[in-house]
């Protein structure tokens, strides 16, 4: 399903804003009511090979409506097919990772703007402050945390921004 329609989808049952059509820049591009948009996605790539498709293939969604990427930060696994296909495609890349976890997470020269944080929380703070919406594509334990902390957060009310996730085609 495409980025905008399963937001959309979504944003009722979030609390969010009313669904709008997407617009179309001057280049012909289509554009979104998002400007940002945090992908929650695995650390490993999965066992699937579809897994490692979705991820290249939201990457390239966002980038054709005109999105930008908020992300854990990380170059392994999901996390650094979906950033490397938006940064090659010319968005923005900001990826939020705590100090303590680059040697872990980050191989090689990142991708973007790293926004390096104190700890786990201040990551997912940061991460649902910078977005405008979260998709959730297939992962373990950390993308399982990060997708029902954002969840409980809009049922709180905390915020108000669609939350999806991706695993129904795969
Ligand atoms: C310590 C806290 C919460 C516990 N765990 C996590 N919270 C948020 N993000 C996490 C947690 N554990 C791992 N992560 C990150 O998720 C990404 C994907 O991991 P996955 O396990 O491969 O799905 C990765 O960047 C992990 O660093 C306090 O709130």
């Amino acid at each position: 399903m495409a980025v905008e329609a399963m937001a959309e989808k979504e944003a009722g049952a979030a609390g969010g804003v009313a669904p709008e059509s997407s617009v179309v820049g001057g280049g012909g591009e289509r554009l979104s009511r998002f400007r940002r948009i945090c992908v929650y996605c695995g650390s490993a790539k999965g066992r699937k090979a579809s897994y490692q498709d979705a991820a290249v293939e939201l990457g390239k969604e966002l980038v054709e409506r005109g999105i930008d990427l908020v992300y854990g930060g990380g170059s392994i696994g999901l996390m650094g097919l979906v950033s490397h296909a938006v940064h090659d495609g010319g968005r923005h890349v900001i990826g939020v990772i705590p100090k303590s976890l680059m040697p872990r997470e980050v191989t090689g020269d990142p991708v973007g703007e790293v926004r390096a944080v104190s700890g786990m929380h201040e990551r997912k703070a940061e991460m649902v402050r910078f977005s405008d919406a979260f998709i959730a594509l297939p992962g373990g334990y950390g993308t399982l945390d990060e997708l029902l902390e954002v969840l409980t957060w809009a049922q709180l009310g905390i915020h108000k921004k669609p939350v999806t996730t991706n695993f129904d085609s795969l």
